[in-house]
């Protein structure tokens, strides 16, 4: 299988603070990868390591095959990214927005103009194409996000909580646009908390604990090595945690005026 990505002994700090302490990542054409890990495991940071947004860290990372620090700004065409939370332009309309990263991207205005308003047409946003973003509800910026991702047809695809805000309906269809998008050979990193979400769609799931990888494998084999059951439970074995009922059951008790 070609590899895509190559991850080796990542390690980085912020401070004093060590986030990664030496991870090791390979991925390859058409997996979904599911990364997962609990609250400022680091996954972000990954992921803004790997686009050349963070740049101090130790270890290597090839991407495509060649290492990232050889090749700052080629690989970038090729990578498409839907962060957690994103400045979008709220002045500009749906047309403006992505036919100007479209461009950016290399595309000609009228490619990126049609592939846009189809793109937002078939999610059910296609009225709101000349309206400005700052219009838009949630979910309509969430897809307009996700449309601008996929504007430049990328192999890789990094997509952070990227049905945040989405309707069931869209969700679906979502889903359905990454089983597609992996069947034509891209490969998809997903990270996400919405765990039977994850379980679902990866083809592997990769958890981020304490600056290492705690696991690393499809859903099945994670279940054979650790808790059988959904993956919520997985990550709850993996990360040691199951104080869940008393700290609810102490929260609503100081909510209502008791002892901690
Ligand atoms: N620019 C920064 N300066 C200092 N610390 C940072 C910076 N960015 C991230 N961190 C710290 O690095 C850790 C990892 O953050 P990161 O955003 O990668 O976590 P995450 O796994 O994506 O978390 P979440 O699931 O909450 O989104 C956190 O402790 C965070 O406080």
């Amino acid at each position: 299988m070609e590899e895509i990505l190559t991850i080796t002994n990542l390690t980085k700090s912020y401070g004093s603070k060590e986030i990664l302490k030496g991870i090791d990542i390979h991925a390859s054409r058409g997996e979904i990868i599911g990364y997962i890990g609990p609250n400022g495991a680091g996954k972000s940071t990954t992921v803004k390591i790997i686009l050349g947004l963070e740049g101090d860290y130790g270890g290597e990372i090839k991407l495509f095959g060649e290492n990232i620090k050889h090749n700052a700004i080629d690989y970038k065409r090729k990578i498409g990214y839907v962060p957690e939370i994103a400045d979008v332009y709220d002045n500009l309309t749906g047309y403006e927005y992505l036919t100007f990263i479209g461009q950016l991207y290399g595309l000609e205005l009228e490619e990126a103009a049609d592939k846009s308003q189809s793109l937002m047409a078939l999610f059910g946003v296609g009225e709101a194409y000349h309206s400005r973003i700052s219009s838009y509800s949630k979910g309509m910026r969430q897809k307009l996000l996700i449309i601008a991702s996929l504007i430049h047809n990328p192999d890789l695809l990094f997509l952070d909580e990227p049905i945040n805000g989405l309707d069931a309906n869209s969700v679906m269809i979502f889903k359905e646009i990454l089983t597609q998008l992996a069947a034509q050979g891209k490969t998809i990193f997903y990270s996400s908390h919405i765990m039977d979400v994850v379980e679902k769609i990866s083809s592997r799931i990769i958890l981020l604990y304490d600056g290492k990888i705690a696991a690393d494998g499809t859903f099945a084999q994670l279940q054979a090595s650790n808790a059988e059951g959904t993956l919520e439970r997985i990550f709850n074995q993996l990360t040691g945690f199951h104080e869940h009922q008393e700290i609810g059951e102490k929260f609503v008790s100081i909510v209502q005026g008791g002892q901690a």
